[in-house]
């Protein structure tokens, strides 16, 4: 490990020099950031020695788990052989080109080419830029505007974070970047009350077709969703919905993208959320879970419609420094393999996800102040209301999620709060004891969570 400091020297060396992404310095400078310091399994430790259940898989990304020797051994042969050479100008390496040729064979029919990028955001802008391309290369270069959702997430890049629906995202640096468009999403607890799920996927789906026609389906490039919408809360379509969006898609010819830096790689019990969901995109972009964190890297793949289109354009003009990196793509090729070969997608689907499912409603199910249950493989989620008989949230929206997230945060769980929504992305390795002993502290956690909103009078 590192130099070993003292928490305290950590934490003022970290405050005067480390700016965080996401934080307000000022405040998290005076309380000092919390020193996480090496990791196994589903369990981090802290510079304080504590050990702590990781809800999160870090940032929904470890699917694999952490202390993986297969990770490190397969980082530190590459690193030996070649730890660096670009894939511009005519070069390749083994390790891309392997990853690149295992991606083919575990991504959904139809996906044979994969473009490298760093990040999520980095897979988002590549995929702006592919879409524009390839409609100018089609010859319909008015057919620019990428239409998302309000409150999905795509990242914090220009595009992404424009195409990406939180308004306090748009607020700062000048956002949105020009063409692009947001439609609501499908949250069906807050905009489908008093119809069927099936019904409101249904509706939800028809609000892209009046936003084409308001833009004009020759104006119109492509419209980007995530599967789930992860950051935003967990927000789980109504079965009905992706279909509809592919069928509206179709008639518009409007280009269909999945984002599935999140749902990829298994998190829903599927290698990607498209087959859980039953829809077919022409792109999807990935990160996370292509490498389970252990390195920066992100991916966009295409089906043979675009990438051809694309080809037919000759020099495409876009690409990093380290697209295709080797040392990522033999880390990222060794996630597969355990994955595929571990099983442990499988277990998912049919095993560890089915239980925490029906544990997750068992547990959280009976709090007064908890509502909208909910959760697919190994993502879920729950909203804190004030009142569940009448459905409704909590005002201040956001604040009640951070007295909850902190409660378990000091009980040594991590759980994400978005906004008013507690949400749970754990490591796919996860077991059924693991799952019992998550959901027992997160059970004291709530318990204490409910005598707090009584004790502060906000119920
Ligand atoms: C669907 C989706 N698309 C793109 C990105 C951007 O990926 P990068 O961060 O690698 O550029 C994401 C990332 N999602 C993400 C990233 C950081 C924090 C949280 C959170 O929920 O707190 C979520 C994401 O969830």
């Amino acid at each position: 490990m590192s130099q070993q400091r003292t928490t305290a020297e950590w934490r003022a060396l970290d405050a005067a020099h480390h700016v965080h992404p996401f934080s307000d310095a000022h405040s998290l400078n005076r309380q000092g950031a919390r020193v996480m310091t090496r990791a196994d399994g589903i369990y981090l430790w802290d510079s304080d020695g504590n050990k702590i259940i990781d809800g999160m898989a870090g940032l929904w990304c470890v699917n694999i788990g952490y202390g993986r020797h297969d990770m490190t051994a397969a980082a530190s042969r590459q690193m030996d052989e070649l730890p660096f050479y670009n894939t511009f100008f005519k070069t390749t390496h083994p390790a891309v080109v392997e990853l690149s040729a295992l991606l083919a064979k575990v991504a959904p029919e139809g996906f044979n080419h994969v473009f490298y990028t760093n990040s999520g955001s980095e897979s988002v802008d590549t995929m702006i830029r592919m879409v524009r391309r390839y409609w100018d290369v089609a010859g319909k270069p008015s057919k620019k505007t990428l239409i998302g959702r309000w409150n999905g997430y795509h990242g914090s890049t220009m595009g992404g974070a424009s195409l990406g629906g939180m308004d306090y995202m748009h607020a700062q640096g000048g956002l949105p970047i020009p063409d692009m468009a947001h439609i609501e999403q499908p949250w069906w607890y807050k905009f489908g009350k008093d119809m069927s799920r099936d019904e409101f996927g249904l509706l939800a789906a028809g609000w892209l077709e009046d936003r084409i026609l308001e833009i004009g389906p020759d104006n119109v490039a492509a419209f980007v969703g995530e599967p789930i919408q992860g950051a935003g809360g967990v927000i789980i379509p109504p079965d009905t919905y992706w279909p509809e969006i592919e069928r509206i898609c179709r008639k518009y010819d409007v280009l269909l993208v999945a984002d599935e830096v999140i749902c990829g790689f298994g998190r829903t019990g599927e290698w990607f959320g498209q087959q859980r969901f039953g829809f077919r995109p022409d792109i999807f972009t990935a990160a996370k879970g292509l490498t389970s964190g252990y390195l920066p890297m992100g991916a966009v793949f295409l089906n043979e419609k675009v990438a051809e289109g694309l080809a037919a354009g000759g020099d495409f003009n876009h690409g990093f420094t380290y697209s295709g990196h080797p040392v990522a793509a033999a880390v990222a090729r060794a996630n597969i393999l355990a994955l595929r070969d571990e099983g442990i997608i499988d277990r998912v689907r049919h095993d560890t996800g089915p239980y925490m499912q029906e544990r997750w409603r068992q547990v959280f199910g009976q709090f007064d102040h908890v509502d909208d249950v909910r959760g697919v493989g190994l993502i879920q989620a729950f909203t804190l209301v004030k009142d569940k008989a009448t459905r409704t949230l909590f005002p201040n929206w956001g604040e009640t999620g951070l007295i909850c997230r902190d409660i378990f945060f000091r009980n040594n769980l991590i759980m994400r709060a978005c906004a008013d929504h507690m949400v749970a992305s754990p490591p796919l390795v996860m077991t059924r004891a693991q799952i019992d002993e998550m959901l027992g502290v997160a059970e004291r956690c709530m318990t204490e969570f409910e005598e707090t909103l009584l004790r502060r009078g906000l119920v």
